[in-house]
């Protein structure tokens, strides 16, 4: 039972849709058969022949069912056309010779013939329909004895010409609508094309990007250049707070502040599934706005893709989800990045960068001054005076607040260029790349008059808030006073040699 009901299915599932061409030429080919069969018709009743003709003149009527047949269960379809299309001038040139090379039809149809296999395969195939109409037309008249009846009467004539019309402009009406899907599909692969350059830029965007910022600004203005007719926006809110717009960048839009910020709370009332596309302006014409949602996709925020565009169709709503999709995967990529990457240099206690930060800088800075130009540089190494005095007295909790207060402070004093990590327990240090060598110097001052005895309010896991002072000890050294690997213990020793004297002048005060 199975088995019966299941060789019609599997018969059915190997149709597929055929070439374009045999579905185009499926039309014209029926018609041109049948009108052949029509003349066929006509010259039996004219000379008298009957059924003598019009019996094999009826195999006429299934040859263009059978040729689409044909296309349709081929593997390769369009070659099942092609030959399609010359088993037509075999055809057709045995006809010739059964309407005993009638000139008018002949000269038509072998015309018809030839010109459709030069218009698929040029010269060749042009070659191979005469060569089959010929050889069809001259071997059919040796087989059956040749008889020419090349006229037949003006009504004929007028019924072949007709035909033969309107058979050529069916045929220039679909030769019309092929050269149109063609422009259609290189205008959709252009497209296409243009879709994955811009993929691919904003894959080069994401790598090269430092931070958020520069990742959106310059993916957006990748995707504006790729796409000039489109003015794009990218929004990312807080999850806990959507009415916080965290990062947010703009290109070929112009988006003033507080429509931005408009714009911002209007997406944060949005609640829309991921990739999908909502209309955001109500302008009755002209561009509009659309935003397309990231929501889900990234593990801190919400996101938006904004695209002005005169009109939302198909081909823009499946690019935006492409983009929002890499633009999505590159922001969580870079996030994660960050992350570790502040776990891997930042100190844990403080946010300032950690040791081996500081020591792969350091390193740096001595292979600078080995290579020509040879840059000089200078290091800065502090130690909190007094920490464990804190720790034994208030406990670590209060210790560890005195080490922040004085890392806040001290980052209050550098300027972006300058490194500062904290080395140790209560020591900090700042790498001075610039080979300004009175840098240290300078900053030495600033920390002993700015921060020097300045209070610091502390508050104990048990008791009342206590005050301390912050009190450090310095110690400054350069690449120009002793070489390059030097440099640290150097600065080590003149800090130990500061500490000792503030010490000694403690105990003598
Ligand atoms: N609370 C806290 N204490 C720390 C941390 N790291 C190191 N310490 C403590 O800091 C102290 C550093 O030792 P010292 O440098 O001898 O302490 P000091 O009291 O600053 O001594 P001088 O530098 O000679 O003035 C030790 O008691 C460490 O246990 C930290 O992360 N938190």
């Amino acid at each position: 039972m199975l088995k019966i009901k299941s060789l019609p299915l599997r018969a059915l599932q190997s149709v597929k849709r055929p070439h374009r061409l045999a579905l185009a030429t499926l039309g014209p080919r029926a018609f041109a058969f049948w009108h052949t069969f029509g003349l066929t018709v006509w010259i039996a009743l004219v000379e008298g022949s009957g059924w003598a003709l019009i019996l094999p003149g009826l195999l006429l009527l299934l040859w263009p069912g059978v040729a689409y047949a044909h296309a349709a269960l081929a593997i390769d379809s369009k070659r099942a056309e092609f030959r399609n299309l010359l088993f037509d001038s075999l055809l057709y040139g045995i006809w010739s010779s059964v309407l005993d090379y009638y000139v008018w039809a002949t000269l038509t149809i072998g015309l018809a013939c030839f010109m459709n296999n030069m218009v698929v395969g040029g010269l060749r195939r042009l070659g191979l329909s005469v060569a089959l109409f010929t050889g069809g037309s001259l071997g059919w008249g040796a087989l059956t004895g040749f008889e020419f009846r090349p006229y037949l009467g003006v009504g004929v004539d007028i019924y072949q010409g007709a035909g033969a019309v309107i058979y050529f402009f069916a045929l220039a009406y679909v030769m019309h609508g092929q050269n149109r899907m063609i422009g259609h599909s290189i205008a959709e692969t252009q497209y296409k094309n243009r879709v994955i350059h811009a993929l691919l830029d904003l894959g080069a965007v994401a790598n090269r990007a430092s931070n958020i910022n520069t990742l959106l600004d310059d993916s957006l203005k990748h995707l504006h250049a790729d796409f000039p007719e489109y003015g794009f926006a990218v929004f990312l809110q807080l999850h806990q707070r959507r009415e916080v717009t965290r990062y947010a960048a703009v290109a070929g839009l112009h988006l003033g502040p507080e429509e931005e910020r408009r714009l911002g709370s209007l997406l944060a009332r949005q609640h829309e599934p991921y990739a999908s596309t909502i209309k955001l302006s109500e302008k009755p014409e002209g561009e509009q706005l659309y935003a397309t949602s990231m929501t889900g996709r990234l593990s801190r925020y919400e996101g938006w893709l904004i695209v002005r565009a005169p009109r939302l169709d198909a081909a823009l709503e499946s690019m935006l989800a492409l983009f929002v999709d890499q633009l999505a995967a590159a922001t969580e990529n870079k996030l994660l990045h960050l992350e570790l990457k502040k776990t891997a240099e930042r100190d844990g206690l403080t946010g300032l960068y950690n040791r081996g930060f500081f020591e792969a800088a350091l390193q740096l800075s001595i292979e600078g001054k080995a290579q020509p130009p040879g840059l000089d540089f200078a290091v800065l190494m502090m130690d909190v005076d007094g920490l464990k005095e804190v720790n034994d007295r208030y406990g670590h909790v209060a210790g560890d607040q005195l080490i922040t207060t004085v890392a806040e402070r001290l980052s209050g004093q550098c300027r972006e260029e300058d490194i500062l990590a904290r080395y140790g327990g209560d020591e900090f240090v700042i790498l001075f790349p610039s080979g300004d060598l009175s840098a240290p110097n300078r900053m030495a001052e600033r920390i002993r008059t700015r921060l020097e005895g300045q209070r610091c309010v502390i508050t104990p896991a048990l008791g009342k808030n206590v005050v301390v002072e912050v009190r450090l000890s310095m110690g400054s050294a350069s690449s120009t006073e002793t070489s390059a690997q030097e440099v640290l213990s150097l600065a080590d020793k003149r800090m130990y040699h500061d500490k000792t004297r503030r010490h000694q002048q403690g105990a003598r005060g």
